[in-house]
């Protein structure tokens, strides 16, 4: 795409208030199979030439997810309204008609029926047009799995300075949802490009330049629909009172859990075995052969968030606010802590063990990680959240001519 001036209606000498010319407002806004969340950013464009900065982001978010209001697309958007109303007070009104409001679902809905999805979408959409801001065409719908990641591999690559300037060193990024999973990359071999089946491939245009990137998002890999997985339970008719056990729960463990709007009775395995070991090949039988594996990856370092974050704070393996750098082999450790402890960690949440080990697998038998490679786990940078919403604004304006 060619880049278009915006419009100057001040030169920047005579401009009253210099500064607040060129800031515009995007909001977007993430429907994730576990809560739904507005990103409200304030952007600045300094000069045509140069990127737009990100000067802030309010961020708040709502539990459960859209998918769980299948059956009421009231109360889901209900829940959509509440976020957008506080757009409305960090917005200057006098932007309102320019600020355009979208929503992306994600695995959650690409989970439920056809009609189902529709049907809270179009609640949604309701939602938007009684709104202030500027509605684009297609302002809501389900994401592409194979943009998300990709939009988050440009949020963190823009955040970290890779896309501008000569010597881009771009990072790969990991994404662990709670019903998909997302890993992107820019390959560097011709030899990844050769071995590569071509639905993993991409071409992307951002910011004037065209990105070829390895992308997949695999549903039903997320750590959520990974837990039904191992249990076995997972896209099944679940009959009244079934109960689904396994070797990486607390061994007296009975107890109730709702995702997607289903409710599903889990326990451990009274009688059997529990721990790491039967625990690991559990997990193994639901990610064995279900990934590629491209043979790069193995030597290079990866951004990781979403629940990789997540269980490795909540372990103390990185601390909750600042993040921190990780190597495959300290989520094994840990999930072998845990599992052959599993008493003692009971209290935090009984699937402790069973996400660690998860973890552990995903990465080395998954996608084929070494036991040494090394992730940095972060949730922030520059106290921008690294999520795909950012790319995904990125991409609206410039699709609305209002950057490049
Ligand atoms: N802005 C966000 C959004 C989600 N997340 C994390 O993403 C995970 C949940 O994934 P999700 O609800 O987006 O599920 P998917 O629809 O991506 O499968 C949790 O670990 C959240 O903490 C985050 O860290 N920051
Ligand atoms: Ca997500």
């Amino acid at each position: 795409m060619r880049r278009r001036e915006r419009p100057d209606f001040f030169p920047p000498n005579v401009c009253p208030i210099n500064a607040k010319a060129n800031t515009f407002y995007g909001i977007m806004f993430d429907a994730g199979s576990t809560g739904t969340r507005i990103h409200i950013y304030t952007f600045v464009q300094k000069s045509p030439e140069d990127l737009p900065e990100v000067e802030g982001e309010i961020f708040e978010s709502v539990k459960p997810g859209l998918s769980a209001y299948a059956d009421q697309p009231e109360k889901g958007a209900e829940s959509v309204k509440t976020l957008l109303d506080m757009a409305i007070d960090a917005v200057p009104p006098h932007l309102w008609k320019k600020t355009p409001v979208v929503l992306k679902a994600t695995a959650g809905l690409r989970l439920l029926s056809e009609e189902k999805a529709e049907a809270l979408l179009s609640e949604v959409k309701e939602v938007f047009e009684e709104s202030p801001f500027l509605v684009p065409e297609d302002s809501v719908g389900i994401m592409d799995g194979s943009h998300e990641g990709i939009l988050a591999w440009i949020t963190v690559n823009f955040l970290t300075g890779q896309l501008s300037g000569q010597n881009q060193q771009t990072v790969g990024i990991l994404d662990l949802g709670g019903a998909s999973t997302q890993i992107t990359f820019l390959p560097r071999f011709e030899e990844t490009l050769k071995e590569t089946p071509g639905d993993f491939l991409t071409s992307f245009e951002m910011f004037n330049k065209t990105y070829k990137l390895y992308t997949h998002s695999y549903l039903g890999f997320g750590l959520k629909a990974a837990r039904l997985a191992t249990l076995g339970a997972f896209n099944m008719e679940v009959v009244d009172g079934q109960m689904f056990r396994s070797s990486c729960l607390p061994k007296q463990l009975e107890a109730e859990w709702h995702f997607g709007g289903v409710k599903y009775r889990y326990g451990g395995n009274k009688e059997g075995e529990t721990g790491f070991k039967p625990c690991y090949l559990e997990v193994l039988k639901v990610v064995k052969g279900k990934l590629h594996q491209p043979e790069e990856i193995r030597g290079s370092s990866f951004y990781a968030f979403s629940y990789y974050y997540d269980r490795a704070a909540d372990t103390n393996l990185i601390d909750y606010e600042r993040g921190g750098v990780l190597e495959v082999r300290d989520f094994e450790r840990k999930a072998k802590e845990v599992c052959d402890n599993m008493e003692r960690y009971n209290s935090a949440s009984p699937f402790l063990c069973m996400d660690l080990t998860y973890i552990t697998v995903l990465l080395k038998e998954g996608f084929g990680f070494r036991d040494n490679t090394v992730l940095q786990l972060t949730k922030k940078v520059n106290d921008i959240e690294t999520s795909w919403t950012l790319g995904a604004t990125f991409y609206l304006l410039q699709s609305l001519g209002m950057t490049y």
